[in-house]
């Protein structure tokens, strides 16, 4: 978004981050965004898209998400946009929106892809619905409380994409959680439900790096 002073000076460009607003946890990913500095629009169509430089794709089911993307007509320009360096940044279902490759999809469930990934989906679901554990992050001072909600886990990365972040205990140790592949960040686990914004900030790094 282009800023322009009362006499229409141009004074910043401050990037929006849109956040993919077909189904899922939206609303806590605004309030992440925002209590970090950005400036948010949620995005249902194509011409909602075309206003944000940025893309926050939210937990939720991504067997919905991408039945809507098609009904919107929103999958192709995701695609484009993403394809074009757009950065995104998606959460558990969103992770499974950014994979180049699916495990144990719906039948015919496309992706937008991006990271050269295989995604599992359900993985960690099969063993309990939801759980907590720490994640040890590649880019972060700290490991990172994290919060899995029928979560998918990634079972093998490209060349082209970093294993940032892996489960620190439990029965999944070791497993990737989070990846990075460019400008496309994604993670198995809910960033905006536990409180701590240091996945959102260094996403917004990066969109403030693209842009
Ligand atoms: N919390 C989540 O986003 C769950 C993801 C969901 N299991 C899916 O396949 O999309």
């Amino acid at each position: 978004m282009v800023q322009l002073d009362v006499k229409g000076w141009f004074v910043a460009a401050v990037p929006t981050v849109g956040v993919l607003a077909l189904q899922g946890d939206v609303r806590e990913h605004r309030r992440v965004l925002e209590s970090c500095g950005a400036a948010t629009a949620v995005v249902r169509r194509p011409e909602e898209l075309e206003r944000v430089q940025a893309l926050v794709i939210p937990g939720g089911e991504s067997t919905t998400m991408w039945r809507l993307a098609r009904t919107f007509d929103l999958l192709e320009p995701l695609r484009k946009r993403v394809e074009q360096g757009m950065p995104a940044y998606g959460s558990c279902a969103g992770m499974i929106m950014l994979a180049d490759r699916i495990l144990d999809g719906a039948a015919g469930q496309e992706t937008i892809g991006g990271i050269d990934m295989v995604v599992r989906r359900n993985a960690f679901g099969r063993q309990v619905d939801s759980f907590e554990s720490d994640v040890e992050m590649g880019g972060l001072d700290r490991p990172f409380h994290a919060v899995f909600i029928r979560a998918p886990w990634v079972e093998s990365v490209g060349a082209g994409a970093d294993a940032l972040g892996r489960a620190a205990s439990g029965d999944s140790a070791g497993r990737i959680v989070a990846v990075r592949q460019g400008n496309l960040l994604a993670t198995s686990f809910h960033p905006e439900l536990t409180g701590d914004p240091r996945i959102h900030a260094y996403f917004l790094e990066m969109v403030k790096e693209a842009s």
